[in-house]
Parts: structure tokens; C-alpha cells; sequence
């Protein structure tokens, strides 16, 4: 590995970038600094240090992949150590936590102080989306935990050929990260390193990031959620284009037309599933394009273009096996990945619940702790994760490559609801999908700390993720649809799969089925399902919904698409709940919309 004690070293000339790397060093204090240059043989001495150091064990039976425990205590997003540091408190809005700019960047000036002592400091040029974009999104971080550098290596495009292309002059978005625990000299350290202070700080003005005492996911991550959806939003605010947490797929019908879907739904409430479909409906064909974040920008031709800006796949672990994700499991089995919070077998392999139906008689779990089917407890964290590279996945669609990205013909919005939303319903023009999207609630999941289960409204999936304020970034939705060609605008759909039963079951078997409503989805577009309007949108038709071959009868399935008035009655409180918190910026087109619900419904 390329070891530079000294800046004057560095492998640019890029001026601003070598200030700060200069500067953060001088504050944090590390023994080393050393440059990603995204090479394999860097990537893998860092990986051969992660195992010295027992924080990585080798698995046999996967190639070049790597299991991994966390700290217990550091195992999901922060959300309520998340801030979004507007130099005005207003422009956080009600939904985001606020604090001054310049208090925050004394709080965390003196937290970093020092905070590399007895640390390699890594310097990360990253790009998320293609470098040959039109305008390429640079980024670098700085951290000090090798854990984050092999993880981003594989999230991200990373290293010389990033600073080579952005010259001495690129704008870049600096994201400085350190896990907050110094060595001091002689002190033994641990597999896992973290803080229990922890700061995920964004800086939307400046577009800059700045996260402390957490080395898990998108806490540590920083182009993921804090890039690309939080900074990203912000610039998509002021440059007319929107960043969503949107996974992307490409569909062939058996007459091999194709549309592109991007669908949003909150973390852990299955993008990564529906982006790998397998569809069940016969001569349907689903190719990934992306499982967690779009970009979406108009094109000349006046169509909605999206790109995935990662490069690998963060998936949650449990409930991920050969008859739900069979894509992702041949994408882990391919190699390259590191799992973190799962479950260890004994023959060098890795286990989560759900991969199998019968798990194994013994297992080493997250813990590190002997774990038996008979323990009564998880052998895998909820929110335990696979880090895969995209290019693992056996059916990503060749448009990944293309930096114009592909034209969007439908966006879905779904949530995790146990009533009340219809397994999809289709909106009756962009203000009302906006207004969908902008109302759609799920339960909450183990993807951040906090309680799970508990009902609470996330905008287009979008809660944790809105660099600004909720109500300017629903006006933002309506006037992006303003300004389009309503017949180039993709159509917006509210999906549910996890709709229950009396008795707790799903109504909707999911997953590989999900492609039954994808094709009644592009069947709208091309005007040849039917539909039954009702109060909240367009629901399908009897009939109209393909459950050829499917093992459902029709009382559960006109269960799991029914508009229960009452149950919508009762939701109306709690929107205008909702829109009473987003305040007076909460767009009247929305409450305009939210009138027309209630007077549908005899309110
Ligand atoms: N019942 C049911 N569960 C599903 C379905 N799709 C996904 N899940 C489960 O939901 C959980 C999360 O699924 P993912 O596809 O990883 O969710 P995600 O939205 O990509 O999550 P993030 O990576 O956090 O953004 C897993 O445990 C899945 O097994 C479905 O159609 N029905
Ligand atoms: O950001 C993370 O830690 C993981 C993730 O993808 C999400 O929560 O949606």
C-alpha cells in the first residue's frame, strides 16, 4: 500500500482538496495519511488488515467475501442524531433535526480534535453516477476506518481515475468521517471502533458532510443517503431535477416492449426485492437497474431519465434466500462481499434468518455467541447487511452503463401498512401521485434505531433523506410536473404489499408475485387493464389483474386491492395531521387534494 506521511505527496495538485486533507490531518492527528488510489491490491491489503485485526473473518465457502460483527450499539442509521445544518432553522423544516451551522462546526471541530490518534487517515476520491456524466457528482471522504474505505470501494467508483478527472479545479463534496476513537499509544483496540457521541451532520449550503462516532451503513457511508440524497436533494432543489430514494428496473413484456419503473419505498421495505424480481407471470422479464437511490433529471425529449449513482448493492440480510431474492443470492454467491451482523455457520459460510427454510443446527451469531434454533433469539441483526458489487448481480440491464440513464414510464410508492392501502392503486395525474407520495406512511423498520412497527408518515419515502424543508420539497414534485409534457411525465402508482389479514398473515404473497403488479402497472400505460375508480384513485378491475397460476382465492385477493372507506375515514386525521406539521408551506394543491379525498369520501 502507498503510505504518504507527508501532503506535498499526495496524487494531485488539486488545491482546495489538498488544504483540507492538510487541515483535517492537523486536527484529527492520525499516525498515517494514506490516499485510495481504487486499486485491487490496495482494496485487498486493507481487507488483509481488517482480518489481522479480527475485525474481518475470511469465509470459505463464498469467494473473496468477508464476515463482519459491529459494535451492538452501532448496527442502524441515527435519526435522531441526523441534522441538517441550514444556515437558516426554516429551511430544516418541521422534519429534519436543525442546528446553527457555525455551533455545530465548533461542536464537531473539537470532537475531531485528535480523534485519529493511533488511526490511518484514508482519503477516498469517489464518484457517484458515471465519471463520463455530463457534469460528474465528485466526492471525497475522509475517514479513519478501513471497514468504511472497503465498503465504499465497493459503493462507489473510487480512486486515481476519480482525481484524475477532476483536475485541480473540480467542485467536490468533502464528507469527513471518523469513528471517534483514538488509540492511544500501547492501547489494545477493538474488532468494532465507534463512539456513543454520534453527529451526521449535513451542511446543504455549502454541500458538505461531516459524521462522527459511527462506522455502520449510511451513517458512515457518506455517499450513500448523506451524498446522494441529502446533499443531492438540495442540488436537485436548485437545479430542477430530483434525487429519490428510488430503486430502478427495466421491464420486458413478452411482446418485448420495454418501460423503465423507478419505485420508492422506505428503507427496508423491499427496493432490493423488487428491483431483482424473478416475475412469476410467464414471459415477463425484470433487469436491475438499481436497488436504492435514482436520480432523475428531464431529457431533451422532455421524458424523465434516471441513473443509479451507486455502484453496489447494501442489502438488508434477513429475509433474503433462493425462493424470495434469488438474484441476490447468486449476486452474493459471486463473490466480493462483506456481511455484517449476519450469522456465521461452521463451515465458513454465512446465514441469516429467511435464507433457508430450516436454519442450521449450530451457528456462530452476530454476537460471536453459540447460537442453536433453540436459543429463542436472532442469530442475524434485522438490519445486518450484504455489500455486494452491482456488477454481481446476474441481471443487471446494460443500461446501467449508459450515463443518460433510462426514460421512466412509472414511479411507485409503497409503504409497509398492515391496513387501509390497497395492494396498488393508480393516481389520476402527477399532483395527485405527488399528493400520494407526499402522504404515504409506513411502519417503521430496523433500518434505523428507535422503535419498529410503529406507523409514521414518510414523504416518497423520503423522512430521513430531505436535505431541506418537507413542504419546499413537495412544491418542488408539483413544479417539476408544471413544467413537463403531462404525456412524458412517468404515471404514479401507491403500492402495498404488506397488507395483513385478520390473522396477522399477508394478504399478497409478494415478492416474485409483485410482477403480476407490474404488468397490470404497464397495462395501465398502454390503456389495456381495466380499473374501478374509487375515492382514492384507480384500483383494479375484477379480473383485470393476473393471478393465472396463483395460489390465492378471491376473497383474499379482493381483500388485499379493497378500499375500505372506513379505514380511509379514519386517515384523513391523520394527513391532516401531517400536513398541519409541515406548517404553511405545505403546498395548497395538497390541500386541495386532500379536500377532494374528503369530500369523495362523504367527509
Ligand atoms: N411480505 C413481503 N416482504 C417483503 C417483500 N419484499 C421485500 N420484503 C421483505 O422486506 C425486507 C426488506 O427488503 P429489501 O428489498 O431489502 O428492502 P429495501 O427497501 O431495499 O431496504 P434498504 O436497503 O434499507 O433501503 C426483507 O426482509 C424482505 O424479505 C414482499 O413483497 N412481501
Ligand atoms: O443507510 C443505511 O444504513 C442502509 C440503507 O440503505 C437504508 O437505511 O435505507
Amino acid at each position: 500500500m502507498t503510505t504518504i506521511d507527508t501532503i506535498s505527496d499526495a496524487p494531485t495538485t488539486h488545491p482546495g482538496l489538498l488544504a483540507w486533507v492538510a487541515e483535517t490531518a492537523a486536527r484529527t492527528t492520525p499516525d498515517r495519511v494514506v490516499w485510495i488510489d481504487g486499486s485491487a491490491a490496495q482494496h485487498q491489503s486493507l481487507i488483509d488488515e481488517l482480518v489481522a485485526a479480527g475485525t474481518f473473518v475470511k469465509l470459505e465457502r463464498k469467494p473473496n467475501s468477508y464476515w463482519c460483527a459491529s459494535d451492538p450499539t452501532d448496527v442502524a442509521r441515527v435519526e435522531d442524531r441526523t441534522f441538517i445544518c441550514s444556515p437558516d432553522r426554516a429551511d430544516a423544516g418541521p422534519t429534519n433535526n436543525w442546528a446553527d451551522p457555525g455551533e455545530m462546526r465548533a461542536t464537531l471541530r473539537e470532537l475531531y480534535r485528535g480523534s485519529m490518534k493511533g488511526r490511518t487517515m484514508y482519503v477516498i476520491p469517489f464518484v457517484m453516477g458515471h465519471l463520463d456524466a455530463e457534469k460528474p457528482m465528485f466526492g471525497v471522504e475522509i475517514t479513519d476506518s478501513p471497514y468504511v474505505v472497503v465498503s465504499m470501494n465497493v459503493m462507489a467508483k473510487t480512486g486515481a481515475q476519480v482525481l484524475e478527472r477532476m483536475g485541480d479545479a473540480a467542485d467536490y463534496v468533502p464528507a469527513l468521517h471518523s469513528i471517534g476513537a483514538p488509540l492511544e499509544p500501547g492501547q489494545a483496540d477493538v474488532a468494532w471502533p465507534c463512539n456513543d457521541t454520534k453527529y451526521i451532520v449535513q451542511f446543504p449550503e455549502s454541500r458538505e458532510i461531516q459524521s462522527y462516532g459511527s462506522g455502520y451503513g449510511g451513517n458512515a457511508l457518506l455517499g450513500k443517503k448523506c451524498y446522494s440524497l441529502r446533499i443531492a436533494s438540495v442540488m436537485a432543489r436548485d437545479e430542477g431535477w430530483l434525487a429519490e430514494h428510488m430503486l430502478i428496473l427495466k421491464l420486458t413484456s413478452p411482446a418485448g416492449t420495454v418501460k423503465y419503473v423507478a419505485a420508492a419505498f422506505p428503507s427496508a421495505c423491499g427496493k432490493t426485492n423488487l428491483a431483482m424480481l424473478e416475475p412469476t407471470v410467464p414471459g415477463w422479464k425484470v433487469e436491475t437497474l438499481g436497488d436504492d437511490i435514482a436520480w432523475m433529471r428531464f431529457g431533451r425529449d422532455g421524458r424523465l431519465w434516471a441513473t443509479n449513482p451507486e455502484n453496489g448493492l447494501f442489502g438488508v440480510a434477513p429475509g433474503t434466500g433462493w425462493d424470495t431474492n434469488p438474484n441476490a443470492m447468486r449476486a452474493i454467491a459471486a463473490g466480493g462481499s462483506v456481511f455484517t451482523n449476519v450469522a456465521l455457520t461452521d463451515d465458513g459460510d454465512i446465514w441469516w434468518e429467511g435464507m433457508t427454510p430450516q436454519p442450521p443446527a449450530h451457528l456462530t451469531d452476530w454476537h460471536g455467541e453459540d447460537w442453536t434454533p433453540d436459543s429463542g433469539t436472532l442469530s442475524s441483526h434485522p438490519n445486518s447487511r450484504f455489500c455486494t458489487p452491482i456488477r454481481n448481480c446476474p441481471i443487471l440491464a446494460e443500461e446501467y452503463d449508459d450515463p443518460r440513464g433510462v426514460p421512466i414510464s412509472a414511479i411507485l410508492f409503497g409503504g409497509r401498512r398492515k391496513t387501509t392501502i390497497p395492494l396498488v392503486t393508480e393516481s389520476r395525474d402527477w399532483t395527485h401521485g405527488t399528493f400520494m407520495g407526499a402522504t404515504l406512511s409506513s411502519e417503521t423498520t430496523a433500518a434505523a434505531t428507535g422503535a419498529v412497527g410503529v406507523v409514521r408518515r414518510d414523504p416518497m419515502a423520503m423522512l430521513p433523506f430531505i436535505g431541506y424543508h418537507a413542504g419546499d420539497y413537495f412544491q418542488h414534485w408539483i413544479d417539476v410536473g408544471k413544467g413537463a409534457d403531462a404525456d412524458k411525465l412517468p404515471k404514479i402508482f401507491y403500492v402495498n404489499w404488506f397488507r395483513r389479514d385478520a390473522d396477522g398473515g399477508f394478504l399478497w404473497p409478494g415478492y416474485g408475485e409483485n410482477g403480476r403488479v407490474l404488468k397490470w402497472v404497464v397495462e395501465r400505460l398502454e390503456g389495456t387493464a381495466a380499473a374501478v375508480e374509487t375515492p382514492i384513485g384507480h384500483v383494479p378491475a375484477p379480473g383485470s389483474l393476473d393471478v393465472d397460476g396463483l395460489d390465492l382465492d378471491q376473497e383474499q385477493l379482493a381483500a388485499a386491492v379493497r378500499v375500505d372507506a372506513d379505514e380511509w375515514r379514519a386517515e384523513i386525521p391523520l394527513i391532516q395531521e401531517w400536513f398541519d406539521r409541515i406548517g404553511p408551506k405545505t403546498p395548497t394543491t395538497l390541500l386541495t387534494e386532500l379536500d377532494g379525498l374528503r369530500a369523495r369520501l362523504g367527509l
